[in-house]
């Protein structure tokens, strides 16, 4: 049955100046509220439920063009019932039929919240829980609206919004301004939220030649304003060059850097006049209808120029009044307001949606609209795949989309590049040859999407994301902004804010559990492994190949030294990683471990001791970690997801990200040291509503391990270097305990324990699940729900009682005067 969606979105909202940045300045979300916008923004954040409002009543129904049609898959009667509400997602029908035919009936949590926020415009960080859905939620609207920008192009309506409009009125221009600038789609408003840095605007009109005009300014909120006049040579950062001539709040006027005292300072709902006086060619400024004097005397060579009200802000915000609004304080008499500056002395700002927008309106072959930037190749791979299924019956035109990873042919990148591309999916390293080697344009990108985006950073990414940015356009050649989306299970960390912050314009925090945390779905566990109480290792008959970081240490058994012990857990661990894998008759698991040494020592061992690498052997495994070649790293995740091998042993490679569909089980043989990666390690099981266990083997006490950085001359490859690293060499002393502790602590739970048995004692999960399947239905939420509805129902049991009762008594009874006669 058909439940996603939908309808297309209404062709007129896409086009209309709605998508403006006003929408960006509403942007927020009804779900929890991670970052509070400003009283203003709280104010617009109103005002965003009446765009989106706008769109809802689109869809729903009336006013809708020909374009917006239901999507009657097999489940027509559906969209008139219960589904409603999903309908509203305004997904188009092209793209829920590839979702029904995927078996999504609904969308999950994060999709309900972030594909109507990204279809309307707005820039969004996506933190949900791992297996949440958070690809379909950026992958459904950006196909859709890359679809519609190509239909648009190819039937000529290409130019929407602001830049398709005349100049008519006066307004602060939507493409004179800065990046971080927004300005409501009235254009009489505008705000920066960027702490930091000045951001400014222009008028979309000027004014020249002759005469004496007005404007005013109201400060609407605490920052830093500055507000004047300036040509169009000038900065937008008002009164930092000889062009521009501004009057700053804290009490000083500026032109060329050169910042004197002027007037007093002023703030909050002070009123500023902007006086021009072209016949005698001087600036001077109001306060609340107070003249502060004259400011400035134009220089001769700006006789000829046009001068335009222009302002600067730092997270602040100004309302304007060109003279089409009653004004606060009357200008002195010889002076108009610039609105009726006659038509000769007027002109309109050059700037209409070239210069920093995107170049132009026809379809450059090698500018894709979206970059999707994944940490991964199999990450970045699996993305693409989601894109080619979504799209499968999106055509007419058909948009395309490219997968750009290392370790594959760049000729053939480049060659599809040439031949025209939409959608581009990628690895940072190969996505930054093609775009420093020209092969690769982001002049007409509107999407500029993170996945993993905290990974990424963590990986030294920020400054390619930084380069990145900068390179695109902001607003798109089609009036529309860059919008940027960034995702992660574990998207809380300082280092993601301060990128939004520095990059984002006014996102929404799609945020449904607030800080980081564990699906339902997932059932985690710890096992200790104690070499001072589990004696075993001393006698194994045959262990795992160790890490070889003990080869100069003396270890020896029966000796309780460090490096025995840790010698000692290294063999317990693979011995225990059988065991679980046998106590829970483990058909199907992702392991773990902290070195690529390591995965390759228990694929060894695995091998080993299920006789040898045929399809027999009940532990068949293979590798995926960064010293195997791309093509292996390839094949070996495609043996492990078609199930012709049992395990994948992985490094953190694998952490993030990989959709394996049903995979139940999932062992850590060592716990990550960075505390996000347990999130993403674990949440590879229990996807999509499918319950997973998943076992963390931590050693009770530290163990040595490899440990090396860019002081290792080989990085790693056969180094032999066992002193630890505050000896210059390249081990160190891991402390599983402490990390768990730090895990717990951070997710704000506590591990279940369980013994060297691997049995999961009863809980609620025990006997209850089959670790792959589906989550099945337990009582407790039909409880819940028969709990909710009982008092309603109590209540319609009366009415209709009493309803029978009044009709029995007016129709039957012999006392009832209505019967009499
Ligand atoms: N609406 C839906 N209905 C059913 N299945 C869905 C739906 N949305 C996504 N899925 C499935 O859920 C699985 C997890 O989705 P996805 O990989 O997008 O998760 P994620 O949130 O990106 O996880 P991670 O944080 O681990 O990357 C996928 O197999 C996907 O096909």
């Amino acid at each position: 049955m058909v439940y996603f969606l939908a309808k297309m979105r209404p062709s007129t909202v896409g086009s209309e100046n709605a998508i403006s940045s006003m929408e960006r300045m509403c942007g927020y979300t009804k779900s929890k509220l991670k970052e509070k916008p400003s009283n203003r923004a709280a104010e617009m954040a109103a005002d965003s439920d009446s765009f989106l409002g706008e769109r809802r009543t689109a869809v729903e129904g009336e006013d809708v063009d020909e374009t917006s049609i239901f999507f009657l898959g097999v489940g027509e009667q559906l969209y008139h019932g219960s589904s409603r509400g999903v309908a509203e997602l305004g997904v188009q029908p092209e793209v829920a039929k590839a979702v029904d035919e995927m078996d999504w009936m609904l969308p999950t949590d994060v999709q309900a919240e972030a594909i109507p926020l990204i279809l309307g415009g707005g820039d969004v960080l996506m933190a949900a829980e791992t297996g949440s859905g958070k690809t379909g939620a950026f992958c459904l609207p950006i196909i859709q609206i890359v679809w519609e920008t190509l239909r648009d192009l190819r039937e000529g309506k290409g130019k929407h919004g602001p830049s398709a409009q005349p100049v008519q009125k006066w307004s602060l221009s939507f493409f004179d301004r800065g990046s971080a600038m927004a300005i409501t789609p009235d254009g009489m408003r505008c705000q920066s939220r960027e702490q930091k840095e000045w951001h400014g605007c222009r008028a979309t009109k000027g004014v020249t030649g002759k005469g004496k005009y007005y404007y005013e300014a109201l400060v609407e909120d605490e920052g830093l304003c500055r507000v004047g006049w300036s040509t169009s040579q000038a900065a937008l950062d008002l009164g930092t060059d000889k062009n521009g001539f501004g009057f700053g709040g804290t009490g000083k006027k500026s032109n060329n850097k050169n910042f004197d005292n002027y007037g007093e300072a002023f703030g909050m709902h002070d009123v500023i006049g902007c006086l021009l006086d072209l016949d005698d060619m001087e600036i001077r400024f109001w306060k609340n209808g107070a003249d502060l004097g004259k400011a400035f005397s134009i220089p001769s060579q700006l006789k000829d120029a046009t001068f335009y009200p222009a302002v600067v802000l730092k997270n602040a915000e100004m309302l304007f009044n060109f003279g089409e609004q009653q004004l606060k304080h009357q200008p002195p008499n010889g002076y108009v307001v610039v609105c009726e500056a006659p038509i000769d002395c007027t002109i309109n700002n050059p700037a209409t949606g070239t210069g920093q927008t995107g170049p132009s309106q026809t379809k450059i072959k090698n500018a894709p609209q979206a970059i999707i930037i994944e940490p991964s190749r199999e990450l970045a791979e699996q993305t693409h795949n989601q894109m080619r299924l979504f799209k499968k019956f999106v055509d007419n035109p058909t948009p395309k989309e490219l997968l750009v990873i290392g370790g594959v042919s760049v000729k053939e990148q480049i060659s599809a590049l040439q031949a025209g591309v939409d959608i581009v999916v990628g690895t940072p390293g190969r996505l930054e040859d093609l775009m420093s080697s020209g092969h690769l344009s982001l002049t007409q990108c509107r999407f500029f999407v993170l996945d993993e985006a905290d990974g990424l950073l963590q990986q030294g990414y920020g400054d390619l994301i930084n380069r990145v940015h900068s390179q695109i356009p902001k607003i798109t050649s089609d009036g529309k902004r860059l919008q940027m989306i960034v995702c992660s299970a574990t998207l809380h960390s300082f280092d993601v804010k301060k990128m939004a912050e520095r990059l984002m314009h006014f996102p929404t925090w799609v945020d449904l559990k607030g800080e980081d945390a564990v699906p339902e779905t997932v059932h985690h566990i710890v096992v200790t492994v104690d070499p001072r109480e589990d004696k075993s290792w001393t006698n194994l008959k045959r262990h795992i190949q160790t890490d070889d970081v003990h080869v100069n240490d003396n270890v020896r058994p029966g000796s309780n030294n460090p490096e025995t012990l840790s010698e000692a857990v290294k063999m317990l661990k693979g011995e225990y990683c059988v065991r679980a894998i046998n106590e829970h008759k483990m058909d199907r698991a992702l392991i773990f471990c902290r070195t690529k040494l390591d995965c390759d020592n228990l694929e060894r061992y695995l091998i080993s001791v299920g006789g040898g690498r045929g399809p027999k052997n009940p532990y068949s495994c293979v590798c995926l970690h960064g010293d195997r070649k791309p093509p292996e790293r390839k094949a070996n995740l495609e043996k492990f997801k078609h199930q012709e091998v049992r395990f994948l042993i992985c490094t953190d490679v694998a952490a993030r990200g990989l959709d394996i569909g049903g995979l139940p089980f999932m062992i850590n043989m060592t716990l990550p040291d960075e505390k996000s990666n347990y999130v993403h390690r674990i949440g590879r099981v229990g996807r999509a509503e499918r319950m997973g266990l998943a076992i963390s083997i931590v050693s009770a006490v530290p163990e040595k391990v490899w440990y090396h950085g860019e002081w290792c001359p080989s990085r790693g490859r056969n180094c032999s270097n066992t002193n630890l690293t505050t000896e210059g060499g390249c081990c160190m002393w891991y402390n599983e305990p402490q990390y768990l502790a730090d895990i717990e602590e951070h997710l704000g739970v506590t591990i279940q324990q369980v013994d060297p048995d691997f049995k999961v004692p009863m809980d609620e999960f025990d006997g209850k699940v089959v670790y792959g399947q589906k989550r099945s239905q337990t009582g407790t939420n039909y409880q819940t729900h028969v709990a909710q509805m009982a008092p309603t129902v109590q209540e319609l049991a009366s009415l209709e009682s009493q309803a029978q009762l009044i009709y029995l008594k007016r129709h039957y009874l012999k006392d009832n005067p209505w019967n009499k006669g």
